[in-house]
């Protein structure tokens, strides 16, 4: 079994032991008691400076312990008072310690849409992200048939959520493109293999269509990593490790300024025009 498949499997059983105590219809009166889903299309809007999605992240598969995030909600918190755009939460128990309860503790703290990173396979689980509150759910292509990633992708804008589409490979870009993907990621870390390649948004970017987001996810730990990725077109970077193992607010506003000065310079996107020179006459100097 691979690494991606376990990790479902575990995210899985997870979900089935909670619909077990809380049937799906429950849930969605929750959801529908929720107020309505934030605007995750105009919060990630493409902009003359970078998004960055901040992600709440305590360990993970390939590092193991990364930070102990006693008060996810702070931390949240000072992501929004710097500058992100989205928060991404980590609910996954096993692997990433994370819960739906880290996701609602941040929905209740900060005003920007909250993003639930998880093994999404079920409605159910779509419709649990809506009623812990999130506003964007991820959809992993390598995980998904079409069919389902398509219904799940659905399933979530009904409820007024969005979904990142996640990919890794030329041909998951093509499966993201024909679902109908509005909001496309390319996660540099192989999920079979962890192994990181972090060129890889810039050389699937260009088949990302202008119109949809394109987020550039992982391997950032540096400014210049930001930089990189928004030269290649990235409209937002998701970044989790750099951000929860050093000084949150300082590390933010570094990749944030990185991402501000780095000019794209491909994707069909070019730097805003100056302003025609003012006719001679009304010349000031
Ligand atoms: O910690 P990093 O390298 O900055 O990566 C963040 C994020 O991209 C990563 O956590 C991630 C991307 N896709 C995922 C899917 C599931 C779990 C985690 C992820």
């Amino acid at each position: 079994m691979s690494i991606l498949d376990s990790l479902y499997e575990a995210a899985l059983a997870d979900a089935a032991a909670r619909e077990a105590v809380e049937p799906i219809g429950h849930v969605r009166e929750q959801a529908e008691g929720q107020p309505p889903a934030r605007d995750v299309l105009a919060a990630l809007a493409p902009r003359d400076t970078v998004h960055v999605i901040a992600e709440v992240k305590r360990a993970s598969p390939s590092r193991g312990a990364l930070a102990e995030i006693p008060d996810p909600a702070a931390l949240a918190a000072v992501y929004a008072e710097h500058g992100a755009s989205v928060v991404s939460v980590l609910t996954e128990r096993t692997r990433f310690h994370g819960s739906l309860d880290d996701l609602r503790a941040v929905r209740a703290r900060v005003d920007i849409p909250v993003l639930r990173k998880d093994f999404i396979a079920t409605e159910y689980q779509i419709v649990e992200a809506r009623a812990a509150g999130a506003d964007l759910v991820l959809l992993i292509v390598a995980g998904l048939d079409d069919d389902r990633l398509r219904t799940l992708r659905e399933l979530a804008e009904s409820l007024g959520m969005q979904a990142l589409v996640e990919t890794h490979t030329a041909s998951e870009v093509e499966r993201a493109v024909a679902s109908g993907a509005r909001i496309i990621g390319v996660n540099a870390r192989d999920l079979t293999t962890f192994d990181e390649h972090p060129e890889r948004f810039g050389e699937l970017a260009r088949a990302i269509p202008e119109g949809a987001v394109r987020v550039a996810e992982s391997a950032v730990r540096a400014p210049g990593h930001v930089a990189d990725y928004r030269r290649a077109g990235a409209d937002a970077v998701l970044i989790g490790q750099a951000l929860v193992t050093g000084d949150p607010a300082e590390t933010l506003d570094a990749f944030l300024r990185a991402g501000t000065d780095a000019v794209v310079a491909r994707c069909g996107r070019t730097p805003p025009r100056p302003p025609p020179p003012a006719p001679a006459g009304e010349r000031r100097s």
